[in-house]
């Protein structure tokens, strides 16, 4: 016989598994599947002797189990213990893999690890460790570990093709699905502004479902792949590509839509430099202070800040991107705005300080709808708010 697979409840699969080793009869080659909504099916290579079971199936159609980091590792020698501290979760964006490593890792290790991740991807070509993202222009801070260093790539995403470098411009991986949604909700002739259109992140998923949009960044790397994505994803003629500061963009006729891809346009959590590291996306820089209140911010703005403003009654430092939001929508419109917030405040904090802004406008709020798009760090959400102002 073979195939075999002893059947367990669920509630004890964990220590079940611990004594199938023990015995030498766990199968690792098969996945563990589901038997019934109480129990599973555990792989293994004969009869076991000193663990018990409920039952002891032949498998039909035994799924085989993929390799994965840690079977790479086991591979190269490494012990239980070096492999539970090794990286979890990584991203491969285009022909690069992007992963943080934990403290105190040395070269060695990282290289090692890096190495693993080739030969798990095979279709990568180097890997990167993510050291976080520095200052307004949102520079990652990478460092090559593993392959052959080349950092450019294009990656597709649900058909969007962004080409970018990866260690000049950032890439959240974990914005996925909110790329995805901005391409759904956004309807064909729309016009749209993106206030912070990097590679063109949401501007081109918006762009290829037939919206006409007006994508501004100021980082001139990151400009250049904008340009160059629009003509990659053949929606050119509806993106126009500015290269400056979005408050300095000078709306000539009223948008439909806008984007605020930025956390830092809304007071965020401190996208700023430093801690980097904390952040679990890597893509705005680590938050100051994971949780407490309002006085954990600071002021990351060098070029607005003191100027004697309070952010929540829309005449601060932090309330311009927003005031430049509002008047590009000319009244009425919907905004797309992007923060950081404590995950026990939020959206009800977010939500304040947009309203706080559009009142000191005679702005009328519509509707709010507030989303989670990812953890940003321990206690800290990456949320959106799509907000209706006046008829929509
Ligand atoms: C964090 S990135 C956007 C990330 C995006 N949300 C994603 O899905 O990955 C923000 C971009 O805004 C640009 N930026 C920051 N301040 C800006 C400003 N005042 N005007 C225009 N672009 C700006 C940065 O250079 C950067 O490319």
């Amino acid at each position: 016989m073979n195939a075999l697979a002893v059947v367990v409840p669920k509630a004890e699969a964990e220590a079940k598994l611990d004594g199938l080793e023990a015995e030498g009869v766990y199968d690792d080659a098969r996945k563990v599947r589901e038997h019934d909504a109480e129990r599973v099916e555990l792989p293994v290579l004969a009869e076991p002797r000193a663990t018990t079971f409920d039952a002891l199936v032949e498998q039909d159609d035994p799924e085989v189990r993929t390799a994965g980091l840690d079977d790479h590792l086991r591979e190269r020698g490494w012990d239980e213990a070096a492999i539970a501290a090794a990286p979890s979760s990584w991203a491969v964006v285009g022909d690069v893999v992007l992963v943080a490593f934990p403290d105190g890792y040395d070269a060695e290790e990282r290289a090692a690890v890096g190495e693993a991740l080739l030969d798990l991807h095979g279709e990568a070509g180097t890997v990167l460790a993510r050291e976080g993202v520095h200052g307004e222009a949102r520079e990652p801070a990478v460092s090559v570990v593993a392959g052959s260093g080349d950092t450019e790539t294009i990656h597709t995403e649900h058909g969007t093709k962004y080409a970018l470098d990866l260690a000049e411009v950032m890439f959240a991986p974990g914005n996925q699905a909110e790329r995805a949604r901005m391409g759904e909700v956004v309807r064909e002739h729309e016009r749209v502004l993106d206030m912070f259109a990097g590679v063109g992140y949401f501007a081109l998923p918006m762009a290829r479902a037939g919206a006409h949009v007006v994508a501004v960044e100021r980082n001139p790397t990151a400009f250049r792949y904008l340009a160059e994505n629009a003509q990659l994803n053949g929606v050119a003629e509806r993106v126009e590509c500015v290269l400056g500061d979005c408050r300095d963009y000078e709306a000539t006729e009223a948008f439909d839509r806008v984007v605020m891809g930025y956390y830092d346009s809304l007071g965020g959590y401190g996208a700023s430099e430093g801690d980097a590291a904390k952040d679990t996306d890597g893509d705005e820089g680590g938050e100051r202070e994971a949780r407490g209140d309002d006085a954990g911010e600071r002021e990351t703005r060098g070029d607005d800040a003191g100027d004697g403003g309070d952010e929540r009654d829309g005449t601060g430092p932090r309330s311009d991107y927003l005031a430049a939001a509002l008047d590009a929508l000319g009244g009425s419109g919907t905004l797309h705005v992007h923060t950081t917030c404590p995950e026990d405040r939020f959206p009800e904090r977010s939500t304040e300080r947009v309203r706080a802004v559009c009142e000191a406008r005679d702005v009328t709020v519509t509707d709010v709808e507030a989303r989670v798009v990812k953890s940003h760090s321990e206690g800290v959400v990456h949320g959106v708010l799509d907000i209706v102002v006046g008829d929509g």
